[in-house]
């Protein structure tokens, strides 16, 4: 299969499985995984939590930016951006086009899975009612981007891997 673009990109808010289901999809896929996430993290040579606290949002949204602007312009396997990659209007110009699939998820099952001590900055303070003001910007964002949306809830991991591939019509015949 030869593409000039990467074969999935997943989005969706923190929780969703994005980075679970990008790993499981990319072995299904015989590809391999990209998170902008970990790009982040290699670029600035700290955490994601730490660029937050010490650079602040905007520089850790730059770097995202940058990521995402580098994956989709050179990787050919499965992309998993972070939940809030889609803020930025230059990184939906990019995903026009792109077969992406935003993975939705209930505040319940993300608050269940993301934990109410995970690390993930947004979330630090009062975790529900962050979530939930956050997907009321953001839904319409994923769905804008997003060629198919895949329902997580209920599903496990390799359960949402096989809708995705299904979605797309990258099952084998
Ligand atoms: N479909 C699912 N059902 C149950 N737990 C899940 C599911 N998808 C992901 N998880 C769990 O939820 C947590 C967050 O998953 P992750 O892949 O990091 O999400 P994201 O990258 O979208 O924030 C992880 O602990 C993961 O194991
Ligand atoms: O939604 C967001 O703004 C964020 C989501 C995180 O990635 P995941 O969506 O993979 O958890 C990470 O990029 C950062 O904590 C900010
Ligand atoms: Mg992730």
């Amino acid at each position: 299969m030869s593409t000039d673009h990467p074969l999935v990109v997943l989005v969706g808010p923190p929780g969703a499985g994005k980075t679970t289901v990008g790993g499981l999809l990319a072995e299904r896929l015989g590809v391999s995984l990209r998170d902008t996430d970990a790009d982040v993290e290699a670029a600035a040579g700290k955490e994601v939590a730490e660029i937050f606290l010490t650079d602040g949002e905007d520089h850790f949204r730059d770097l995202e930016a940058e990521a995402v602007a580098s994956a989709v312009a050179t990787h050919r396997g499965v992309l998993a951006l972070g939940g809030g990659a889609v803020m930025r209007p230059a990184t939906r110009e990019l995903l026009a086009g792109l077969p992406v699939v935003f993975l939705d998820v209930a505040l319940a099952d993300a608050v269940h899975r993301v934990g109410l001590d995970a690390p993930r900055p947004l979330l630090a303070v009062n975790p529900r009612k962050q979530w939930r003001t956050m997907m009321e910007t953001r839904r319409p964002l994923y769905t804008g981007v997003a060629r198919t949306v895949v329902a997580t809830e209920g599903r496990t991991p390799e359960e949402v891997t096989l809708a995705v591939l299904t979605a797309l019509e990258l099952t084998e015949a």
